[in-house]
């Protein structure tokens, strides 16, 4: 990175006021260090003959009755999308909508008491910053702030998390560990291995919750609110409001995951990519900036990234063949995300790192 960039990064951590302290100081352009390469969304836009194409919605409704059917929603969403969105998922509108309200509560309060969660420590329970990759990317910064908190195996005690979203954090909580088994469970089914396979193997041993603030741009095309990327995680539920900017990269085209009230978005991660052996796939995804509106998501996201793990994973043995012999490394979680975090969100998938 260059001086002039590293200092002007330097120089917007430090005011601790993220993005949203630009947006309240009424700038009218986009700093520098935000701005995309030109031509950046010349080149995959969604094309006229595909912009009809949807992400899988798949209906929890009867799942109780027609399992099977579900599981074949889902095998096929996983190999062909890497992402579905899911309806009547059993998590009350009422948990969601107070969880968007919380994270709200948190970026919009008073300045003094959000800064002093302000933090770019990896080791603690609960950081608000802007950009986790500020000074390790290449890529531009982001219009976006986030907070950062491990759910599990640790849950944090309630002082631990700030007054004005602490409650809503411990009900989402508990409701994405009750979904997030049923679609570990349902994905081990989608795979031809016993229910309790993945959940086995500890894939939501961790959770963390990461919520994002993409405040208003006053140039939205000139920059991102997040760059393209794949998660590092076995599998990511996402909450959006219905402002929208979330795209998927699907058969070389950008494709809107339209918000749906209530809906859930689910995603596939790279960790799931490398122990299915690509049977599943981590897909690559983006937030685009728009001008009128603040968006607001949370992603939770079962691994345990960079806690202390020394469980080791691979591609799992019953999906491997004479024709589907490994394409990956053995690998720790751990390992994975302290290269991934160094790289950023920059565009380049880090899967290949651990390519045989
Ligand atoms: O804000 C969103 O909708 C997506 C965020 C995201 O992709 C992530 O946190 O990994
Ligand atoms: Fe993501």
């Amino acid at each position: 990175m260059e001086t002039k960039d590293f200092n002007e990064r330097k120089a917007f951590d430090e005011t601790k006021e993220g993005v949203k302290g630009l947006v309240d100081a009424h700038i009218t352009e986009v700093p520098r260090i935000f701005r995309l390469p030109q031509g950046t969304f010349s080149d995959k836009a969604p094309s006229l003959s595909t912009s009809n194409l949807a992400i899988p919605i798949i209906d929890f409704t009867d799942i109780h009755v027609s399992r099977e059917r579900v599981v074949e929603k889902i095998k096929d969403a996983a190999e062909k999308w890497g992402f579905f969105q899911v309806i009547n998922h059993g998590v009350p509108l009422s948990v969601l909508e107070e969880m968007q309200d919380g994270v709200r509560r948190f970026f919009e309060q008073d300045l003094e008491v959000k800064k002093s969660y302000f933090s770019r420590e990896a080791t603690k329970k609960f950081v608000y910053n802007s950009n986790f990759d500020l000074y390790s990317s290449t890529a531009c910064v982001n219009w976006r702030d986030s907070f950062a908190c491990y759910m599990a195996p640790d849950t944090p005690a309630p002082e631990e998390l700030p007054v004005v979203c602490r409650d809503a954090m411990i009900e989402h909580w508990k409701h994405m560990m009750s979904l997030g088994a049923l679609l570990f469970e349902l994905l081990s089914e989608a795979l031809g291995l016993s229910s309790d396979k993945l959940k086995s193997m500890d894939c939501m041993k961790g959770l963390l919750m990461i919520c994002h603030y993409y405040p208003p741009c006053p140039q939205p095309d000139l920059t991102i609110g997040t760059n393209h990327h794949s998660d590092n995680s076995f599998l990511t539920i996402l909450l959006q409001d219905q402002v929208g900017g979330l795209q998927i990269l699907h058969q070389d085209c950008w494709v809107d995951v339209t918000p749906i009230p209530g809906a859930l978005v689910i995603n596939i991660g790279d960790f799931m990519q490398l122990i299915t052996n690509d049977k599943f796939i981590s897909v690559e995804h983006r937030v685009l900036s728009n001008r009128t509106e603040t968006r607001i998501s949370v992603a939770s996201f079962f691994t345990t990234n960079l806690l202390p793990n020394s469980t080791v994973y691979g591609p799992i043995k019953e999906l491997l063949s004479e024709e589907n012999p490994p394409i990956y490394r053995d690998f720790t979680l751990e390992e994975y995300t302290k290269g991934y975090v160094k790289k950023g969100l920059d565009g380049t998938s880090h899967l290949s790192y651990l390519k045989l």
